[in-house]
């Protein structure tokens, strides 16, 4: 169900934040979630069920009607006979941003107060995020702290790519993961890959942190590291795959450009050049709302949620074939540097 709200509802609903979510997390809590969803479950059965007060649930699942998260239906005076529905996906939803793992609950212990009630003054330049946190990470625990914060991110990734792996891998050799993290989603891709090996391209800081998931993930032979900087030199060759995972989104459309055709030069005829990011739509600049707010007062990351056409485009440009939209949670952007006439060998490029 989507529901579009006026502003004076959606800015009620905003001011009443923190309590629409003491209503979600109490209602996962108690394990009404998990009775909504299959649905309809009439008011008084579930009042029963739960040991709760028919008219309070009433009110309680008022409440979570309003954030358009159920339907109900009321066939008349007797509430007890009300029934209800939760939208599909909605246990699922609330456990991400509540549960164990939730980006949201991370990404609070930025220091994203250090703006809070001084916006007008950061947007003029006054004030900003402090040396605590750098882009591109500086210290050694800066860069522990971003990458696993980020690792704690890729689940979207790691579907996209296991969901279309034999497309991907089949006839592949060696992958670089350019600006390739800890080397989780690396890793994940070796799982559903056994010929394959990867090595992720990364500042040289990022060294132990690569080690760490090799030895973790069990991969000790086919995840290797190669320590770099992008910007200070051209991309390694010898691959015939290469992946930018919400690399590109860090930098202006010149560098994006520019990274896209290091990776067009350094590819093996025929390689497979994969993008993953959150591509810009409602739904994910929503999820993207901390990292908008936050990097106002970080003027070193541009963070930029492109719209796909934006590399479909550039990748035809820059020379690459057979580009391709992937469907899955993150689209994936495949494309192929073409292969020599007469050099053919039968796969994509
Ligand atoms: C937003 S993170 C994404 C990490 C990982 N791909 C993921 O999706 O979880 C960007 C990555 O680019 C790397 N990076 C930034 N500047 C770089 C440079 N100049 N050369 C190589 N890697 C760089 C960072 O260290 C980080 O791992």
């Amino acid at each position: 169900m989507t529901v579009t709200l006026s502003p004076r509802a959606l800015l009620s609903l905003l001011a009443n934040g923190p309590k629409a979510i003491d209503v979600l997390r109490t209602a996962l809590d108690l394990g009404l979630l998990d009775a909504l969803e299959p649905g309809p479950a009439r008011l008084d059965a579930l009042a029963g069920r739960f040991g709760v007060l028919p008219l309070r649930l009433y009110k309680f699942l008022d409440c979570i009607e309003s954030l358009g998260l159920l339907t109900r239906d009321e066939p008349g005076d007797e509430i007890g006979a009300t029934s209800y529905r939760a939208v599909p996906g909605l246990r699922d939803a609330v456990l991400a941003v509540l549960g164990p793992g939730s980006i949201e609950q991370d990404r609070d212990r930025y220091p994203w107060r250090q703006l809070h009630g001084r916006l007008a003054e950061s947007l003029r330049g006054e004030v900003g995020i402090g040396a605590e946190f750098a882009w591109p990470p500086k210290t050694a625990a800066q860069t522990a702290e971003f990458e696993r914060s980020m690792a704690l991110g890729l689940g979207p990734a790691i579907a996209a790519v296991r969901g279309h792996r034999d497309r991907l891998w089949s006839d592949r050799r060696r992958l670089l993961d350019v600006g390739g993290g800890d080397g989780t989603l690396a890793a994940h891709i070796l799982d559903t890959a056994p010929d394959l090996r990867a090595d992720v391209y990364n500042l040289p800081a990022v060294a132990p942190l690569v080690a760490a998931t090799r030895a973790s993930r069990g991969h000790p032979d086919r995840l290797g590291f190669i320590g770099g900087d992008f910007f200070a030199e051209p991309l390694p060759s010898g691959y015939d795959a290469l992946s930018f995972v919400r690399v590109l989104h860090d930098w202006p459309d010149a560098v994006a450009r520019r990274l896209l055709e290091q990776a067009y030069a350094a590819l093996e005829p025929g390689g497979l050049l994969l993008i993953c990011e959150e591509f810009r739509t409602p739904d994910r600049l929503a999820v993207q709302f901390f990292w908008s707010y936050f990097l106002i007062g970080v003027d070193s990351s541009v963070s930029r949620l492109r719209e796909v056409g934006f590399y479909t485009t550039l990748l035809a440009e820059i020379g690459f074939r057979h580009v391709a939209v992937l469907p899955a949670t993150w689209e994936l952007v495949i494309a192929y540097k073409p292969t020599p006439v007469g050099q053919e060998s039968g796969h994509a490029g």
